[in-house]
């Protein structure tokens, strides 16, 4: 499986990726989501490891064999970019016969396959269509297939629903989800939307300026983000300082039992990174808090509330709230993230 080992790219005297450890398919996960804010060299990394770029050091390994002279189409990968570059002005089977061709299978291997991953991207019948007259969704299907087409060993996928509208790409999300578990390829998946991380991977490695910072599930990295920074880039938009009495965390918005405590754990502080969401409105609770505004969300309303010492916090609350109401508000153990 891909294993890549003190990885450095560097362009010119700008160094990009540094020190950078990763692997893929070692841990029986097949959709690895690369997360990262713009800049911190996610493209830079998918272009190493196929190839397009050459690292200044460290090492990129598959199935145990250095990479560092096994030229770009001789490595196995499929790529799908962000705009699928499909041939123009050839139809939906050349394009994804395409690879095939090339790796001279025959004329009816290569039909037979186009038609499984016709029916896998789910397009049967649109063969004989030029690619020009597919809608976005549909071209990036059939760049998915004809990456698919040749039995890749590891699937690269840049940003691939990125130029497609919001609506269509969180349908698309998972209807590729499915298509790559039934593929059952290792994949490494690069996006910008947590969200659709979440419903492609099994797995996120999130990366900052050049390095992966930490890699989980996504509800292992939801709730137990490494640090500070990894606990804002998920989503906590406060952090508060907890002192522990036994498992209860005792913060300025209220006490909480953590979850999954490790019994053995005697550390007497932790931070905890609350999102809007760990922190609810109720009647049975003795923090009180002033309501400074209120946003109406399809599904309850989004506040901004201040606490006595004048410290201030999103939460939310089910019910109908005004501005310059005094609420009860409660932690939500299970909303709450742990950090460290
Ligand atoms: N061909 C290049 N020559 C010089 N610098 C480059 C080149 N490609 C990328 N960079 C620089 O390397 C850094 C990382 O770029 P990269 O495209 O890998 O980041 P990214 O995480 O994919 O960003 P985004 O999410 O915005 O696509 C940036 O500072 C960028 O300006």
């Amino acid at each position: 499986m891909l294993d890549i080992r003190s990885l450095r790219v560097a362009y010119r005297d700008q160094i990009v990726l540094d020190d950078l450890d990763l692997s893929i398919g070692t841990d029986g996960s097949v959709v690895t989501a690369l997360l990262g804010p713009s800049g911190c060299g996610k493209s830079t990394l998918i272009r190493a490891i196929t190839g397009i770029e050459r690292p200044s050091a460290g090492v990129i390994s598959f199935d145990g064999v250095d990479l560092a002279d096994v030229p770009t189409h001789r490595r196995d990968f499929g790529v799908v970019f962000q705009d699928g570059q499909l041939l123009p002005g050839r139809t939906v089977s050349a394009n994804i016969g395409y690879g095939l061709r090339a790796r001279r299978w025959s004329r009816s291997a290569t039909a037979q396959r186009v038609d499984e991953l016709l029916d896998l991207v789910g397009l049967p019948g649109l063969e004989d269509r030029p690619v020009s007259e597919l809608s976005g969704g549909q071209a990036q299907r059939v760049a998915l297939a004809r990456a698919l087409a040749p039995n890749p060993r590891l699937l690269l996928l840049d940003e691939p629903l990125s130029s497609l509208d919001r609506r269509l790409r969180e349908r698309l999300a998972v209807d590729i989800a499915e298509i790559l578990r039934a593929a059952g390829t290792p994949t490494i998946l690069v996006t910008h939307d947590h969200q659709e991380a979440a419903v492609l991977a099994d797995r996120i490695a999130i990366m900052s300026q050049g390095s992966i910072v930490q890699s989980g599930t996504p509800d292992a990295l939801w709730r137990t983000p490494t640090d500070e920074w990894v606990a804002r880039f998920v989503g906590c938009t406060s952090i508060v300082t907890a002192r522990m009495d036994g498992d209860v965390a005792v913060t300025a918005v209220g006490r909480v039992t953590l979850p999954d405590r490790d019994a053995a754990e005697t550390a007497t502080q932790r931070q905890l990174g609350l999102r809007p969401r760990s922190l609810v409105v109720t009647s049975t609770s003795a923090v009180l808090a002033r309501v400074e505004s209120v946003a109406a969300l399809p599904e309850e309303y989004l506040l901004q509330i201040r606490l006595p010492s004048g410290a201030q916090y999103a939460a939310v609350s089910d019910r109908a709230v005004s501005v310059g109401d005094e609420v009860a508000v409660a932690l939500d153990p299970d909303r709450i993230a742990v950090i460290g």
